[in-house]
C-alpha cells in the first residue's frame, strides 16, 4: 500500500504533473506485468545484440536521468530478432531509480518493484531517417528494460558509476568512450514484450518494449552513487536526482507476450 500511495504522490512530481495521462492514450508505459496473464509466443526469436564499444560517445545529465549516448550514424551497434522485423540502432541508455531500495523501477512484475531499471533505447533506421523522427513513428523505437536488484558488486557498471561525479549537475557532459552495454545484460535470454510508450515527455506511443525477466545485481554503493546526482543545475538549490520513474499506466486492450514457457 505504501508503495502504491507513494507512486500516486510521485505522479504529482513536477515532471509529470501535467502528464498524468496522455489524453486518449491507449498504449502507455510503464505497466505492471502479470506473469500468468502473459502469453507464451513460440514465434518469438532469441534477441540478437551486437554492440560496438567504440560507438560509445559521452555521458550527460539531462535533468531527469543520466544518459550514455552512442554514434547512431551506422549499423555498428544494433539489435535484431526477438519480436523485431528488422534491425534497430542503439541511440542511448539511461536508468530510473528510487530514493530508497524499496522502489525505483518503472515496470513491475506481479507488483514487485525493483530499486532501479535500465533502458536501452534503439530506433528503426528502415522506417525512420533519424531518432527524432522515430520517436513519433508507430514502432519507431525499441527499448530493452533490465531490472536492477540489490546484490553483488557489478564490475561492468562501475566504470559508469566512476564517471557520475563528473555529471552531477543538469546539462553536465563528459566524454565516455569504449563501453560495451551488453555487459549490463543478464545472461538469461527470457523476456516479455508489449507495445507501449516513452515514459517521459513526449510520452509518444512508439515503443516496442522488451523487458528482460532476470534482473542484474548491483551493490548498495553503486545505487547510492546514482542518488548523488542532481536534477538541478550548478548554482541552483540542490535537488537530488531520485524517484525519476513514471507511475503505472493502465494495460487497456494489450497482451504481454513471453519468450519463455
Ligand atoms: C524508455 N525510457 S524513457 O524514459 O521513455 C526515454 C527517455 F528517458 C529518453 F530520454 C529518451 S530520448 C528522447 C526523449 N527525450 C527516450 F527516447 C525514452 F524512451
Ligand atoms: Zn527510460
Amino acid at each position: 500500500a505504501a508503495c502504491s500511495s507513494y507512486r500516486l504522490r510521485d505522479a504529482l512530481h513536477p515532471l509529470w504533473q501535467s502528464e498524468l495521462s496522455v489524453s486518449g492514450g491507449t498504449r502507455q508505459s510503464p505497466i505492471n506485468i502479470h506473469w500468468r496473464d502473459s502469453v507464451y509466443d513460440p514465434h518469438l526469436k532469441p534477441l540478437k545484440i551486437h554492440y560496438d564499444p567504440a560507438t560509445c560517445l559521452y555521458i550527460w545529465n539531462n535533468g531527469y536521468s543520466f544518459q550514455v549516448e552512442f554514434d547512431d550514424t551506422t549499423d555498428k551497434s544494433v539489435i535484431m530478432g526477438g519480436p523485431l522485423e528488422n534491425h534497430y540502432r542503439l541511440k542511448q541508455f539511461h536508468f530510473h531509480w528510487g530514493a530508497i531500495n524499496e522502489w525505483g523501477s518503472e515496470h513491475m512484475v506481479d507488483s514487485k518493484v525493483y530499486p532501479a531499471e535500465l533502458h536501452l533505447v534503439h530506433w528503426n533506421p528502415v522506417t525512420s531517417t533519424s531518432f527524432e523522427d522515430a520517436i513519433m513513428e508507430n514502432n519507431g523505437l525499441v527499448v530493452i528494460g533490465v531490472f536492477l536488484k540489490l546484490g553483488a558488486h557489478h564490475a561492468g557498471l562501475q566504470k559508469l558509476v566512476d564517471a557520475l561525479p563528473a555529471v552531477k549537475h543538469k546539462d553536465a557532459i563528459v566524454e565516455f568512450d569504449v563501453f560495451d552495454p551488453s555487459c549490463l545484460m543478464p545472461s538469461c535470454p527470457d523476456y516479455w514484450t508489449y507495445d507501449g510508450s516513452l515514459t517521459t515527455p513526449p510520452l509518444t506511443e512508439s515503443v516496442t518494449w522488451i523487458i528482460k525477466k532476470t534482473p542484474i545485481e548491483v551493490d548498495q554503493n553503486q545505487l547510492e552513487e546514482f542518488r548523488m546526482l542532481l536534477f538541478t543545475s550548478a548554482g541552483e538549490e540542490e535537488k537530488r536526482m531520485v524517484d525519476n520513474f513514471r507511475p503505472l499506466q493502465p494495460l487497456m486492450n494489450r497482451t504481454v507476450r513471453s519468450s519463455f514457457r
